[in-house]
């Protein structure tokens, strides 16, 4: 599909994306059994309807391949109908298994995928890595690319910005960037780049999106929107109007929430947790090398939470 077909044709990506947590049971399997309540919480407690599965959030790294498989297609199986867009992470160390899996994402009616770069081997410049997922891409030709920019897990610090850069003319699918990283030029020279190409921008520093509005990204895509869904909606909504008073007291104030919890320790098995406490949904353990959080830990984070969306 040509480029200017793809994006007539193409959904776009915006507003608030939830980085789904993947269920595992006590014994550290995948437990499937839990998406289905999964997407009611998000779309009638959080009022998130658009998630983005096997992500860092996701542990998605952590799982073998046919695991992914199954978690995405169950969620776009029980997605369908109630989800507006399930983008699916295919990213891999290996370029065979991240075709694999954008292969079968496009199988299962995948709205999107979306790929790291690979962190092992790292690509030296930015034409190697935009080659890499032009390769990917080919396995899912029909299926929207994004790349996944995230160099505070991948070490990889070429700038988002250069591998944008001519990267319409390898891969007609690609769609936009989900930049989870903190400088403000490369994001705002991402923004000018999509904008001529009609892609989107996903913000994915949960904490600091009020600064990435104001460069004009199109959304978010976050581990916090799974259970602050509502307030950050809300600040959305203040940020649209240009309640500017409202949009900064929300943002100071979850800003407040995340300098509470880092200072507790606040990585993905700690999140987990705390979507756990904070949602009542049983997502189990996270995969080594993550290690469990304690309870008393979680439910210190949980309770900010829950007070901070109470107060609003
Ligand atoms: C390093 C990390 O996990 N970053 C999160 C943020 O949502 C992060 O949890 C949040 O900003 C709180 O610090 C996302 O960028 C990750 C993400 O989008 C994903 O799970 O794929």
């Amino acid at each position: 599909m040509k480029e200017e077909e793809m994006s007539r044709s193409v959904k776009k990506l915006t507003g608030l994306v939830a980085a789904t947590f993947t269920p595992l049971t006590a014994e550290g399997e995948i437990n499937l059994s839990v998406i289905g309540p999964y997407i009611d919480y998000l779309i009638e407690k959080q009022n998130v309807k658009s998630v983005f599965v096997n992500g860092t959030t996701g542990e998605g790294c952590s799982l073998t391949v046919d695991e992914r498989k199954q978690i995405a297609a169950a969620w776009c199986q029980h997605g369908k109908g109630k989800l507006e867009q399930v983008v699916v992470h295919v990213g891999c160390m290996s370029i065979k298994d991240s075709q694999e899996l954008a292969r079968h994402a496009a199988s299962i009616g995948a709205d999107g995928i979306a790929v790291i770069s690979p962190s092992f081997f790292k690509p030296i410049n930015a034409d190697a890595l935009r080659l890499f997922i032009k390769e990917v891409s080919t396995s899912a030709p029909d299926v929207p690319m994004y790349y996944y920019h995230i160099p505070g897990m991948t070490g990889v610090e070429l700038e988002a910005a250069d591998v944008l850069n001519g990267i319409e003319q390898m891969i007609p699918s690609f769609q936009g960037v989900k930049y989870s990283g903190t400088d403000l030029r490369d994001l705002g020279q991402c923004v000018c780049y999509c904008q001529s190409h009609k892609w989107s921008v996903l913000f994915g520093v949960d904490e600091q999106l009020l600064g990435a509005l104001v460069l004009g990204v199109h959304g978010a895509v976050g581990s916090t929107y799974n259970y602050l869904g509502l307030i950050v909606n809300q600040m959305l909504s203040a940020f649209d109007n240009c309640n500017h008073m409202q949009s900064r007291a929300l943002q100071l104030e979850f800003m407040e929430v995340i300098t509470f919890a880092k200072n507790l320790g606040f990585d993905v098995g700690v999140n987990k947790q705390v979507m756990s406490e904070v949602s009542g949904l049983v997502l189990g353990p996270p995969r080594l090398p993550l290690l469990p959080c304690p309870v008393s830990k979680a439910q210190a984070i949980a309770q900010k939470i829950k007070d901070f969306s109470q107060r609003h």
